[in-house]
């Protein structure tokens, strides 16, 4: 990864809020279905918040919002001190957003596409060509900088679409699924622009719903269930709140199972199922009355920020 100089120039003058992102008390709904529900959502600069959930959970509502793409029908939104709708011009021309979908134009070669955002941008014309020249870079697509979208493949497309983000060095990044779709490298790939993104300082919202994404990135993740925040902390801090520390596997015939979580929930411990066994979470707070009744655990392992998630949000994981 070439060293590449993201943030921007200008942050010598931050705006006068204290946090990046502030959304407080936000609801969107879509007829019935309310798809953001009283959100309260802190995003301090220079960190990468992971906003992890389940597909559904609200994500990327939560980020057409922000993008002023949606008004929000309660609360308030501000975007580095601009508070939405009324300021989402300036603040748009302050952030990057990195969508989910791709929507480069396939016609125009790598260079086209970013000089294009780069006008879009408003960055002054003189500065153009070096900052697409620095965003050709960050996408490591200068060998490939005039070959049409078209003919990129998927990585090369994603990282496009990542650095025609930043092509005006932005402060704060949107990333919408960032790696949603792609095959393990170029997830890794990606992962590395990302992690670059964080090491310069750039505040960066990243909606993911891979577990291992959000923990490898993330200084903090904000855990979205049902249109809410339902957990917010640093990983270690939430397999530590939620899951403790070890996690005991026992496998068994179903009824045993099912007895075993019966008899884990009336201890107080937490269970989730995972294919032919229960897993006790925190197993090191069970009473030893109850580790009696079930003998010796099949496995025991290190809780993971995964267990959190089935936890809080009661869905399964890919
Ligand atoms: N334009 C829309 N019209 C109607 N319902 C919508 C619309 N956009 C989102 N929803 C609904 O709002 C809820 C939240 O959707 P959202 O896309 O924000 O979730 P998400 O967490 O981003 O999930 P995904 O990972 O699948 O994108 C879902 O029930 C979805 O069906």
């Amino acid at each position: 990864m070439p060293t590449v100089h993201l943030r921007s120039k200008d942050s010598t003058t931050p705006a006068r809020s204290e946090s990046a992102i502030s959304i407080r008390g936000a609801i969107k709904r879509y007829g019935d279905v309310t798809a953001v529900d009283g959100l309260d959502l802190e995003v301090p600069y220079g960190i990468c918040l992971g906003l992890l959930g389940p597909n559904g959970a609200g994500k990327s509502t939560t980020m057409r919002l922000l993008t002023a793409q949606s008004r929000a029908d309660a609360g308030e939104i501000s975007v580095l001190g601009h508070p939405l709708p009324r300021e989402s011009k300036t603040a748009r021309a302050l952030m990057g957003v990195v969508p989910q979908q791709d929507n480069l134009d396939e016609e125009l070669t790598a260079r086209q596409n970013l000089e294009v955002f780069a006008h879009l941008y408003r960055v002054p014309k003189a500065d153009r060509a070096a900052a697409v020249g620095r965003a050709l870079q960050v996408a490591q697509l200068v060998d490939r900088a005039d070959t049409k979208a078209d003919d990129l493949s998927g990585g090369m497309r994603r990282r496009l679409l990542i650095a025609r983000g930043l092509v005006h060095r932005p402060r704060l990044v949107l990333l919408d699924e960032p790696t949603v779709g792609l095959d393990p490298q170029v997830r890794q790939e990606l992962w590395s622009l990302v992690a670059a993104l964080r090491a310069e300082g750039v505040t960066t919202l990243m909606s993911t719903h891979y577990i291992e994404e959000a923990e490898r990135l993330a200084d903090e993740c904000a855990l979205m269930s049902h249109g809410r925040v339902v957990a917010r902390g640093t990983p270690a801090a939430l397999i530590a709140e939620h899951a403790g520390t070890h996690v005991d596997e026992h496998h068994g015939s179903p009824e045993r199972l099912a007895e075993i979580a019966d008899l884990a929930a009336a201890s107080g411990i937490r269970t989730r199922r995972t294919g032919p066994s229960v897993s006790l979470l925190a197993a090191e707070r069970q009473p030893e009355s109850l580790r009696e009744k079930l003998g010796a655990p099949t496995v025991t392992r290190a809780a993971s920020l995964e267990d959190v998630f089935v936890i809080l949000t009661g869905e399964s994981v890919e």
